[in-house]
């Protein structure tokens, strides 16, 4: 996955900037780090296992380097932006992508399983925000925040905790755009859809086999079609889109019709939950 050039961008449309990527080890957060790297852009990539971005940034190549931590604890997310500073002097784009949830349905969600998701995707996205703001973004005068979320906008009905956290981000992302337009900062939330990544191999298989049949346009989206859109909102467009939430769906968002979704409820009426992740991986 050598970036060498970008498919679509002109050579050199991100020259000099450095970016970070939370959750850039995998899945949409590489793809996105590929294409920034492809623009010219230098990344940091940022995630909890080692490993995992160490495999990344020399699949990507000497512009992408790492920074290990958990975007939760308020020291890791302290070093991964301090990282990035010693490192290039500077971080012009963060993109907050690092977030995630488990399929249940909301009756079932325990008070710890509301308390991971909020905050992985609001407490962790809101942290990093306001480090790269004060620590780089405002003393820089200038700087761009992409904010990923799961489309929320018809609601979630079997990730209601995704569904409150991403429509918190949405918000966030309009009241930070108007908060630091003054700093020179701009922020937009990318609303995507259904994506084909490692990470849709988690969910129950009937949830997995029948998202993509019911995407109007026909297939999931592809991680690279994600990075353009990023790539794009770290252009000088993205600033004028600052405050914006770009959807980027398919038009299928993540969710449509009845609960519970026929297409995946068996023969007793019961929905599949998704399975606990082994204990070493937690
Ligand atoms: C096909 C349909 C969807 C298509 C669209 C795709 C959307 C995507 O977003 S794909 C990307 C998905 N990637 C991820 O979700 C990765 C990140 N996710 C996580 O790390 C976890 O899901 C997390 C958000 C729950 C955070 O994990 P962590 O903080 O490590 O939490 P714990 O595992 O310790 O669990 C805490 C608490 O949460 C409840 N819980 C967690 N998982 C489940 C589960 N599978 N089923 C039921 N409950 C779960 C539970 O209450 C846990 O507390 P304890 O039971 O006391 O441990
Ligand atoms: N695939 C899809 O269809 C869609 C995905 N999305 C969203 O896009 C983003 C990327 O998704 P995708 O690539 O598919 O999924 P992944 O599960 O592969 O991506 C999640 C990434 O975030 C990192 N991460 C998770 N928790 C933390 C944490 N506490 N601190 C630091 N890093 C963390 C993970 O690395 P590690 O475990 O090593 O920390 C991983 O690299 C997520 O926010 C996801 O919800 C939105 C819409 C659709």
């Amino acid at each position: 996955m050598r970036a060498v050039s970008s498919e679509i961008f002109a050579p050199g449309l991100l020259d000099g900037q450095a970016a970070l990527v939370t959750g850039g080890g995998t899945g949409l957060g590489r793809a996105a780090a590929a294409e920034l790297i492809a623009c010219g852009a230098q990344v940091v990539l940022a995630g909890r296992r080692a490993e995992v971005l160490e495999a990344t940034a020399a699949r990507l190549g000497p512009a992408a380097t790492t920074a290990t931590g958990d975007i939760r604890v308020d020291d890791d997310a302290e070093r991964i932006v301090a990282t990035v500073l010693e490192r290039h002097g500077r971080l012009d784009l963060l993109v907050n992508n690092a977030g995630g949830q488990y399929f249940v349905p909301a009756e079932a969600i325990a008070t710890r399983g509301w308390q991971a998701v909020m905050r992985l995707n609001v407490g962790g996205t809101t942290r990093m925000a306001e480090l790269a703001v004060e620590r780089a973004m405002r003393p820089a005068g200038r700087g761009t925040i992409v904010n990923v979320t799961l489309s929320p906008h018809h609601g979630l009905a079997g990730m209601t905790h995704s569904s409150a956290a991403r429509a918190a981000v949405e918000s966030l992302t309009r009241a930070w755009a108007e908060r630091w337009a003054g700093d020179g900062i701009a922020v937009i939330a990318v609303a995507a859809g259904h994506f084909q990544t490692d990470a849709l191999d988690k969910y129950p298989a009937p949830v997995r086999e029948s998202v993509a049949r019911m995407v109007p346009l026909q297939r999931l989206g592809q991680p690279r079609e994600h990075a353009w859109l990023v790539a794009l909102l770290a252009s000088e467009l993205g600033r004028s889109l600052s405050g914006s939430v770009v959807t980027l769906d398919g038009a299928r968002d993540n969710w449509c019709g009845p609960w519970p979704p026929p297409a995946i409820t068996d023969d007793g009426g019961d929905v599949p939950v998704e399975e606990r992740r082994p204990a070493a991986t937690r």
